[in-house]
């Protein structure tokens, strides 16, 4: 009988659960406070807040973590990796523990785990990380070489729900082409071509549409004006791009349920906000339908944003000229975690190790 416990970070929260051999699971979701989680000097300063948090709900639960069969974490940036489940081991705590491919709040996953799994014989693993690169050769150019376009996405929702697609429609996934746009804190949009990611926008780092709290594609000129101002320090300017960017920057909020209420009262300004966003996320469908050569099986739109029927509609109406579009609102991250670990522990597919 196999038992998983679930880590799972994002930028506002940490998702965690519980998955028993057949039973439903338990799944809890811990909010954090932008107040909060912002006064911590680094992503990596955030790991024993967290931590405490988890602990607590695992002692609430009466669960210790020597019950079970392993732990499952959401993967971090790291090297460019093929998808799959890793093993968590040292050379990949180190390059987390030091922020060596940048900085997320995915990079407390395996931290986490480690730490939880310390001293015990319980495995730690992670599951198709944000740095899964699946990439076309041609889509690595950016159009300067010092500047190559890097693959960091949701990969793991993207794929777990383009399997969902692929089962409603009565398809392989390894038989399908879809676009799959993520519109969570931050947004990818991705072309799956018969189950690879072949290109996607970098959600973390300048790259797509402007989201809750990224910048997305900046004009390149001006944004280097700015960097020699003297007016900003490198800090200002990145969290321009990341964590104060996008809607936040123009309205001061990442959370888009306040937006909408804001419009529905009449603040235009968060009319044309949201309008603006819907619009560079339709433009980014239609560019990533191009690059499937326009013979798509769907456009399937998931994260939080869609649960709003408002934007998903403004979106469906945009896009639905390419190809029938699917909703997935939020997430199915913590089932595809407790899969990808079920895989190796039942011996369907080997884990990877990372070097
Ligand atoms: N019912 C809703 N209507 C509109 N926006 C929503 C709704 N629920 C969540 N959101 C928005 O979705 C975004 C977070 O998406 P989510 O996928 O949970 O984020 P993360 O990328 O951090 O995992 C936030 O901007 C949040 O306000
Ligand atoms: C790092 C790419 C994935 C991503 O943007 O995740 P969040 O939306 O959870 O920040």
């Amino acid at each position: 009988m196999w038992k998983i416990f679930v880590i799972n970070p994002g930028s506002t929260s940490t998702k965690i659960a519980v998955y028993g051999e057949g039973k439903s699971p338990l799944e809890e979701t811990i909010r954090h406070k932008p107040g909060i989680i912002w006064t911590f000097p680094s992503v990596t300063d955030q790991l024993n807040y967290r931590l405490d948090m988890i602990r607590s709900w695992l002692r609430e639960l009466g669960e210790t973590i020597v019950s079970f069969s392993a732990v499952a974490v959401r993967g971090g940036l790291l090297k460019p990796l093929p998808g799959g489940t890793y093993l968590v081991n040292e050379p990949m705590l180190d390059d987390l523990v030091h922020n060596r491919y940048g900085e997320h709040a995915s990079n407390l996953g395996a931290l986490m785990g480690h730490d939880l799994v310390q001293g015990y014989a319980v495995p730690c693993y992670m599951v198709d990380p944000v740095v899964v690169d699946e990439m076309e050769p041609v889509a690595r150019l950016s159009g300067h070489p010092l500047l190559p376009r890097k693959s960091i996405f949701h990969a793991l929702n993207q794929r777990a729900i383009a399997r969902k697609a692929a089962r409603v429609l009565g398809k392989n996934y390894q038989d399908c082409r879809f676009v799959v746009a993520h519109l969570g804190g931050g947004i990818s949009v991705a072309a799956h071509d018969q189950g690879r990611v072949v290109d996607v926008n970098n959600a973390l780092d300048g790259e797509g549409p402007f989201s809750p709290e990224r910048s997305g594609t900046l004009p390149a000129g001006q944004l280097v004006e700015l960097c020699f101002s003297g007016k900003y320090s490198k800090q200002e300017v990145l969290r321009m791009v990341k964590g104060n960017g996008g809607v936040t920057a123009y309205l001061g909020t990442a959370d888009l349920r306040e937006v909408e209420v804001r419009s529905a009262n009449g603040d235009s300004g968060a009319g044309q906000v949201l309008e603006a966003m819907v619009y560079q996320i339709i433009k980014e469908i239609g560019a990533y339908a191009a690059v499937l050569g326009g013979s798509i099986d769907a456009i399937v739109i998931t994260g939080g944003i869609a649960y709003s029927s408002r934007l998903t509609d403004l979106i469906r109406a945009g896009v639905k000229a390419f190809a029938p579009v699917l909703i997935y609102p939020g997430e199915d991250e913590n089932g595809a975690l407790a899969e990808g670990v079920i895989r190796v522990l039942t011996g369907e597919e080997k884990a990877r190790i990372y070097g």
